[in-house]
């Protein structure tokens, strides 16, 4: 009898599994399911993992043989594994880019899994006798005074320096600080105590500690309430005292280092962070860390939820309503409802909290499928902020603000308080407008005859640059079109804001925060730290309204949200909801009460009413109602095949294809399924055209996820051989968040 092969998922947009012989000529056997090997395949090499053995086809040609095993142990295994093949059936996308996505970037390309005993720097005798020769007050010096007392890990040297890293270069090409492995006991020392539960926090921990096994919850409280107590204490209880390990999961990176700071600081283990801010080396291990049950407290954005939990106590999705938990290319996963299939294949709580939850979520509780439990205070001293509606119409604006919005700005600063400027727009201003013919600058690569995308004006208004391809150019001198010199910018973003703010209020710091500054690791702290505790101005886009707690601002203005109101995408009616109480919820946090005041041309929309009178609840009960009018999820599971290519035509020739294909699939169906399912398209994309690609959409949907997923099951495979598949670039966006 012929040996058994190894099916091997590849990182391939291909469906199938791939025949090889185990390397050495060694017998392929079902412990090696889960296992990263390395392969020939044509003139390459791949990483793939092996998925099943079983026998060689008989009149299969001969196969090639691995070339080697990377891991001694299955890197997937158990629930890691089942979850893995899940999504690639659920998200109909190939297993081996599953696996790929799941891996960090250096186990994606072949690295050993990283040896995991925590690193930290010390002094050498060189150092020790060099400490006070260093600059006072710079960074080095600081670093070696801090490095006197003993070895200091690297994570707490992240919260106690910012931008650390380059000062221990330094001071290791001197001979001063060595890297050191560093036994447990060189870490946290003294665990703060947190403060007493408010009777709040208390019911709910209490209705928390009597969940067991699976059990998905829904935590709403409004901003400030102390949901990140509750998960402290719930991690304290549930996981470490019972040896077990946690996962919390948070939208930005921006947000890890404020909330490793705290859970450091309180639970007094190791905290270990996964983000997209860390170099691939540090990602690894904490990877390998958590695969080895190391790692009892995993605090990280989207990718962390394939984190391997093989002691597995609790998952937390913090924001859980928030966009970027849903991977936007490549597998398009969804963070949290990745966590809840996870919880339940673990058998652990699923933790879901947020001041203002998605429709999603907020129609599984009431659909008794989560459990729901409210803070409905804040805690501590601090009160909710008074929402104050400005009708601007006809009157004066000044970079977009008005008068009286200026006067509040003046007035919080003059007691002592910072104040918080949100506009939604990055750079100086939307458009260049030529006011003598009316040319105005559009991107080339994303405009088409019928529909010009403008490009943005940056850098003080010398710079155009696009927000959908990133193409950049030069401010002309003169009109491309009559030659004049009449070029303005119109309307307003944040670099124009600061602008007006800066030269109005130039007795107080007046900082932008914008995407750029906050990409690295520990920017927004330090951004933040550069308005320290006197008043200040911070102003900036949604970067700003995720669950920072900045105890000195009294005042947020909200300026230019009405673009928002009238968005043609079913969601931008909850996007904006959420952005305007979460960005409201930054105000008053502290002792001293706070304020918001939203600026507006339509006083009058719903919306605003609807927030203002009856806060995010009573908005989300009239959304959920209009959504299930009109069909929409999440009464409805939509599925959107998107295509593009570089000539047009393509792309809507593959997904007539696609169509014909689909509306046969849903002939098979059983009749009453078969209703239920709608087949619209192919029609051009949102954008029809972006970065030089034509681009169109066919989108799928139905009342019943059994009947989408059938005609998916029937379908997607086959597209990948599809003739006109060849000319384009397609993908399939599973439960798509927004229809772009
Ligand atoms: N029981 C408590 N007693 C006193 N202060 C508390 C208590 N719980 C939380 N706080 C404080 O209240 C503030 C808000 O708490 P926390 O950050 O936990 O709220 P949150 O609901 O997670 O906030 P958000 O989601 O708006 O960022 C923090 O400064 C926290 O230290
Ligand atoms: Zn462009």
């Amino acid at each position: 009898m012929p040996a058994d092969v190894l099916r091997i998922a590849l990182p391939l947009p291909l469906p199938q599994l791939f025949d090889y012989r185990a390397p050495g000529a060694a017998e392929a056997v079902p412990a090696d399911v889960g296992r990263r090997i390395r392969v020939p395949f044509g003139p390459r090499q791949l990483v793939g993992v092996v998925a099943a053995t079983g026998p060689a086809g008989t009149d299969a040609p001969p196969l090639r043989e691995a070339l080697e095993w990377l891991d001694e142990q299955p890197l997937f295994q158990g629930e890691s594994l089942a979850t893995a093949r899940w999504l690639a059936r659920y998200l109909h996308v190939p297993l081996g880019e599953v696996f790929a996505t799941a891996l960090p970037a250096g186990l994606r390309r072949g690295d050993p899994l990283p040896a995991t005993a925590a690193h930290g720097r010390a002094l050498t005798a060189a150092g020790a006798g060099a400490v006070d020769t260093l600059r006072a007050g710079g960074r080095p010096r600081r670093l070696a005074e801090l490095l006197r007392a003993g070895p200091v890990a690297d994570d707490l040297l992240d919260d106690a320096i910012p931008g650390w890293r380059a000062a221990a270069r330094g001071l290791e090409e001197r001979g001063l600080v060595e890297r050191v492995a560093l036994d447990a006991s060189a870490l946290p020392a003294a665990v703060q105590p947190g403060p007493t539960p408010t009777a709040e926090q208390a019911d709910v921990l209490a209705a928390l500690r009597a969940t067991e096994g699976f059990t998905p919850v829904l935590l709403e409280g409004i901003t400030g309430s102390g949901k990140t107590e509750v998960y402290l204490q719930l991690i304290a209880e549930h996981c470490l005292a019972r040896d077990r390990q946690a996962l919390v999961l948070v939208p930005e990176i921006g947000l890890t280092p404020q909330m490793l700071g705290r859970f450091r600081a309180r639970l007094g283990v190791p905290v270990h962070a996964l983000h997209s801010g860390l170099s691939d080396g540090e990602r690894a291990r904490t990877w390998a860390a958590a695969w080895r049950g190391e790692a009892r407290v995993v605090v990280g954005t989207r990718s962390a939820a394939f984190v391997p939990l093989p002691e597995a106590g609790l998952i937390v999705v913090d924001e859980e309503h928030d966009g970027s938990y849903k991977q936007q290319d490549g597998i398009r996963y969804h963070a949290r409802d990745l966590a809840l299939v996870r919880g339940k294949a673990l058998q652990v709580p699923v933790l879901l909290g947020s001041a203002t939850p998605s429709l999603e979520t907020l129609h599984n509780a009431r659909a008794g499928r989560y459990a729901h439990l409210r803070l409905r205070t804040r805690a501590g001293a601090a009160r909710p902020p008074r929402v104050r509606v400005l009708d601007v119409r006809k009157r004066a604006l000044h970079a977009g603000l008005s008068d009286e919005l200026l006067a509040a700005v003046r007035g919080a600063l003059d007691a002592d308080g910072q104040v918080l400027v949100f506009r939604n727009r990055r750079g100086y201003a939307p458009v260049l407008l030529c006011h003598d013919c009316g040319w105005s600058a559009a991107c080339p690569r994303c405009s088409t005859d019928e529909r010009a995308m403008p490009m943005t004006v940056h850098a003080g208004g010398r710079r155009l640059q696009c927000h959908h391809c990133g193409s950049r150019r030069p401010v002309p001198m003169a009109c491309p079109d009559c030659a004049g010199l009449a070029l303005q910018p119109q309307g307003v973003g944040t670099e124009r804001i600061e602008e007006l703010l800066a030269a109005r209020f130039a007795d107080v710091p007046v900082l932008r925060i914008d995407s750029a500054s906050t990409r690295r690791r520990d920017g927004l702290a330090r951004e933040l730290a550069k308005l320290g505790d006197g008043p200040g101005i911070l102003v900036g886009t949604q970067m700003l309204a995720k669950g920072h707690d900045l105890p000195k601002l009294v005042l947020v203005c909200v300026a230019g949200i009405d673009e928002g109101l009238f968005s043609a995408d079913f969601r931008a009616s909850e996007k904006l909801a959420q952005l305007l109480v979460q960005v409201s919820g930054r105000a008053g946090r502290a002792e001293r009460p706070g304020e918001v005041l939203l600026q507006t041309h339509h006083p009058e929309h719903p919306l605003l009413q609807v927030l203002v009178g009856g806060g995010y609840r009573a908005f989300a009960d009239a959304e959920l109602g209009q959504r299930e009018a009109a069909g929409f999820p999440p009464f409805a599971h939509m599925a959107l095949l998107r295509a593009e290519a570089k000539q047009a035509g393509a792309a809507e020739d593959f997904l007539r294809v696609a169509a014909a294909a689909f509306n046969q699939a849903r002939d098979g169906l059983p009749h009453g399924q078969a209703r239920t399912l709608l087949v619209s398209g192919p029609v051009p994309a949102p954008m029809p055209r972006r970065a030089g690609m034509h681009r169109a959409q066919l989108l799928l949907c139905s009342q019943a996820r059994p009947a989408l997923h059938a005609a998916l099951d029937a379908v997607v495979d086959g597209l990948h051989a599809l003739p006109e598949a060849r000319r384009v670039r397609w993908s399939l966006d599973v439960d798509p968040v927004d229809l772009y």
